[in-house]
């Protein structure tokens, strides 16, 4: 009997602080895929440092944030990898890649890949490829050096270890498919369901469960893992500098919403920050749904990631549509990425459309896509 090996993963580390390392991750991830290679994608502090060792091949890609600072997630990391008892050769067995994102307007720029690319090499380990460098300063955005980065990637990886992509590194036919699986799944309720299932609960309560429902799919720091100690209610928010002065300072004032709190110097508030209802109404009317119905969200995450699955699929309750869009979603101010162009493209049915959209979301279309989108400042609302 001849026994198929099973495939080997690709390990993909990421520290972001605003989202954009995230979105390079998933893309190199869904690209890896895309090729036959099976990924696990995770933040850095989702990972073990001290099995860093066992690793054949890690990627990792990082932003820089603050002067030229860690990014919160990678800051257990980076101590770890800094110990002085760690050897030489602590990671001779590992191959690795870095890709970082920055802004060369910044005089530290991209120094958190520069100075972890430095750490791994030092401590043993070898480079598949030169590190990347993104910036936001190119036209593209950190997209412009991310394209040829993967491409030599995947060629360099494939030298190292053919059996990784077993067709070769390049790129399949992309057919829908290769989609990315989605990231949550959205059961519908219609609203006399929904609406019975909270009918004891006052509307207080009611909020906090919807608002904490809500937070527990964003990524990173604001999801389920810091869970809030209590929820206040803004009440003012006056502006207090002159409109044109290039800085917006503001008064707030909060209000406990559901029992008195205590708080210290030191304590963080969060604002949630919510968006323009008229906006919430056109997209959802866009899309077709009914705002007064409730859904219920899943995570499909990470299998291997146990932990972090549990805990953000723990409080889900039906929320609202209009409440949903309104706080986890941002359909009237960021511009979309690429991948948002890409999915489209597999769902538009005017052929016009879909391989416009097919062009916008290829490494040829990407400045005429930095015009249309980011330069333009256009919304999700908007390119709908
Ligand atoms: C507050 C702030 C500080 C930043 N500081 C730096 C810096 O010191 N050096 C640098 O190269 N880029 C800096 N950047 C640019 C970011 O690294 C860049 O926008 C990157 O794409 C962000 O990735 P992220 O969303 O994954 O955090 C900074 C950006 C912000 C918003």
């Amino acid at each position: 009997m001849v026994m198929e090996e099973k495939p080997k993963k690709l390990l993909i580390l990421y520290a972001s602080e605003t989202g954009n390392a995230i979105d390079a991750a998933e893309r190199l991830g869904r690209e890896a895929e895309r090729r036959g290679c099976p990924v696990l994608l995770l933040s850095v502090d989702d990972f073990d440092p001290s099995s860093l060792p066992d690793q054949e091949i890690v990627i990792f890609v990082v932003s820089t944030t603050g002067q030229g600072d860690n990014p919160d997630s990678i800051k257990v990391f980076w101590k770890f990898l800094l110990q002085r008892n760690l050897t030489q050769n602590w990671l001779s067995r590992v191959n690795y890649a870095v890709f970082g994102l920055g802004d060369s307007g910044y005089q530290k720029y991209n120094f958190v890949a520069k100075k972890l690319d430095k750490r791994l090499s030092d401590l043993g380990a070898t480079a598949v490829v030169e590190r990347g460098l993104g910036d936001d300063q190119h036209s593209s955005g950190y997209e412009g050096a991310l394209d040829p980065w993967m491409s030599t990637l995947w060629k360099a990886l494939y030298q190292k270890d053919p059996k990784l992509f077993p067709k070769g590194p390049e790129l399949m036919t992309s057919n829908m498919s290769l989609m990315d699986q989605p990231k949550v799944q959205i059961t519908y309720h219609d609203v006399v369901e929904g609406t019975s299932n909270f009918s004891s609960i006052p509307d207080v309560k009611l909020l906090e469960m919807q608002i904490e429902s809500t937070r527990f799919i964003l990524p990173g720091k604001l999801a389920g893992k810091y869970s809030p100690e209590c929820f206040l209610k803004m009440v003012k928010n006056d502006p207090l500098s002159k409109a044109g002065s290039g800085k917006d300072v503001r008064h707030f004032e909060f209000e406990a919403v559901s029992s008195s709190i205590e708080y210290e110097v030191g304590d963080v508030v969060h604002i949630l920050p919510g968006q323009d209802a008229a906006a919430v109404d056109a997209f959802i009317k866009r899309c077709n749904l009914n705002p007064e119905s409730y859904i219920q969200v899943q995570v499909n995450d990470n299998k291997e990631n146990e932990q972090s699955y549990d805990l953000r699929n723990t409080l889900k309750v039906p929320v609202r549509l209009k409440t949903f869009v309104e706080l986890a979603m941002d359909v009237a101010s960021a511009s979309p990425r690429r991948y948002f162009f890409e999915v489209m493209s597999y769902f538009a049915t005017a052929e016009h459309e879909k391989e416009r959209l097919q062009y916008f979301a290829s490494p040829e279309g990407r400045d005429d896509l930095y015009e249309y989108n980011q330069k333009e400042r256009r919304t999700v609302l908007e390119v709908l």
